[in-house]
């Protein structure tokens, strides 16, 4: 899995069109939404993050719960974001692993917005820029067999 982590004034997204034949079913409201004050989390599943999911949504958690207490926010936007990899995880696998993402968050009592997964979308972010606002991680499952 490969992370882009920006702490931002706010990120928006409107929903433009389908990138996936079946995208994620959305509500008019999914369609476009906002987050202030938020570490924006854009994430690619990777290939081999489907070898041991669980933990890939741990480590990931574990990661975004770290910076988020470093900049000092408890406003998490998970972003499906397919350009940080050249191999990617199949679209049913990705989709599962940022929802679980996003509940274990929420059960950790974050504020977290998903944005939805099968689109182009228009977003709009401003970047803090402070030394902490933009950071990327690389995740890869413990178990996970070297090619
Ligand atoms: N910027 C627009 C966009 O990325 N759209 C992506 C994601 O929303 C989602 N997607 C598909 N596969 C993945 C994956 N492995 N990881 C993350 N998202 C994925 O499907 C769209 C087309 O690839």
């Amino acid at each position: 899995m490969r992370m882009l982590l920006i702490h931002s004034d706010y990120l928006e997204y409107e929903v433009k069109d389908k990138a996936l034949k079946k995208p994620e079913e959305i509500s008019e409201e999914q369609k476009r939404d906002r987050l202030d004050e938020v570490l924006a989390a854009f994430i690619s599943v990777e290939k081999v993050d489907e070898q041991n999911p669980k933990e890939v949504v741990e480590k990931a958690v574990k990661e975004i719960e770290d910076i988020a207490s470093q900049v000092k926010t408890k406003n998490i936007f998970v972003y499906p974001f397919a350009h940080l990899s050249s191999e990617l995880a199949s679209p049913d696998v990705a989709l599962k692993i940022l929802k679980e993402i996003e509940e274990k968050l929420k059960e950790k009592g974050y504020n977290v917005k998903r944005a939805p997964f099968g689109y182009y979308k228009a977003f709009k972010l401003s970047c803090k820029g402070h030394p902490l606002a933009e950071l990327s991680r690389t995740i890869i499952p413990g178990e996970a067999k070297k090619e």
